[in-house]
C-alpha cells in the first residue's frame, strides 16, 4: 500500500467517526454557511504574484517543518504580505493540521481560504463551507471522474471554488469538467515524492484555457515561477519554502517584492 492509499483509508474512518460526532444540521447553521465567497480563482485573474501561500507544520515527504507557529499569525503575516489566498492543512495525522486551523485562519483574514484536505465525502465539504472556507481542493489521484463531478458540483451549489489537482495525463483527462473553476499540477508524486517542475510544464498545453492554472509543489524561489509562467501557470502554491523560515509573512513578502519588482 502506498503513502496516498494508506491516508486515504484513514480518512474513511475519521469522516465516518466525526459524522457521528457532528451532523449535517449542525453544520449548516454555522454562521459561515450564509458567508459570501471570496473566489480565488478571480483574485488570481488579476493578479501578477498569483502567489497562493500554505500553512504547513509537517507532511509524510518532510517531517516537521515548522510546529512553532500559531496559525493567526502566519494568515496574518501572509495576508500582509499581499499574497492572493492561502492553504490550510486541515488533516491532521499526516499533516499536524485541523479544522480549528481553518477557523482561526478565517477569524483573522479575508482573502480566498483554501480548505486543503484529501476530499471523500461530501461531508467534508460541508465542513469547508462551515469552518470558512472560499475553495476545496480536489485530488484526481484519489476519485473516480463520477466523484469528482458530484463534489465539484455540490461544492458549486454551496458557493465555493473548486482546485481540482492532478499529477499525470491520465488524472487530467479523466477529470476535465465545467464545474471546475481551477487545475492545479502537482508536481510533487504524491506516491513516491519526488518534485519535478516539468510535470507542470508538460502537463499546461492539456489543460484548456477556461481554467486557471495552478503549478503546486516544489517551488523555492522566484526562477521557478518566471520558469512556469510563460506555460500559462497564474497560480503557484508554496508551502515549506514560507513554513521552514521563522517568519513566513516575511519571508512571503520578500519573496513577493522580489517577483514582482
Ligand atoms: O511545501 P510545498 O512543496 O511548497 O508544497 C505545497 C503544496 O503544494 C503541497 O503541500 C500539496 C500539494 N497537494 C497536496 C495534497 C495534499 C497535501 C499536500 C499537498
Amino acid at each position: 500500500m502506498d503513502i496516498l492509499e494508506k491516508i486515504v483509508l484513514d480518512k474513511r474512518k475519521e469522516v465516518a467517526l466525526r459524522k457521528t460526532l457532528i451532523p449535517v444540521s449542525q453544520l449548516e447553521a454555522s454562521v459561515l454557511f450564509n458567508r459570501p465567497n471570496n473566489s480565488l480563482a478571480v483574485v488570481l485573474k488579476n493578479s501578477s504574484s498569483g502567489i497562493i501561500a500554505e500553512h504547513k507544520r509537517r507532511s509524510p515527504s518532510k517531517a516537521v517543518i515548522n510546529n512553532s507557529l500559531s496559525v493567526q499569525d502566519v494568515a496574518t503575516g501572509y495576508q500582509n504580505a499581499g499574497v492572493c489566498g492561502m492553504s490550510v492543512l486541515t488533516d491532521g495525522k499526516y499533516f499536524g493540521g485541523s479544522l480549528d486551523d481553518l477557523l482561526t485562519a478565517r477569524a483573522a483574514v479575508q482573502m480566498p481560504l483554501l480548505r486543503k484536505e484529501f476530499i471523500i465525502d461530501e461531508y467534508q465539504i460541508l465542513e469547508a463551507k462551515a469552518y470558512g472556507a472560499d475553495v476545496i481542493l480536489l485530488i484526481a489521484a484519489i476519485l473516480t471522474r463520477e466523484e469528482i463531478k458530484q463534489f465539484s458540483e455540490f461544492a458549486k451549489s454551496l458557493d465555493l471554488d473548486v482546485l481540482l489537482e492532478v499529477h499525470n495525463q491520465e488524472e487530467l483527462q479523466k477529470s476535465i469538467m465545467p464545474s471546475l473553476d481551477m487545475l492545479g499540477v502537482n508536481n510533487r508524486n504524491l506516491k513516491t515524492f519526488t518534485v519535478s517542475l516539468d510535470t507542470s510544464k508538460s502537463l499546461s498545453a492539456l489543460i484548456p484555457n477556461d481554467f486557471v492554472k495552478v503549478s503546486e509543489s516544489g517551488i523555492s524561489n522566484i526562477e521557478a515561477i518566471k520558469e512556469l509562467q510563460p506555460y500559462g501557470y497564474k497560480g503557484f502554491l508554496i508551502g515549506e519554502n514560507f513554513m521552514k523560515t521563522d517568519n513566513p509573512g516575511d519571508s512571503a513578502t520578500n519573496f513577493i517584492t522580489s517577483l514582482t519588482s
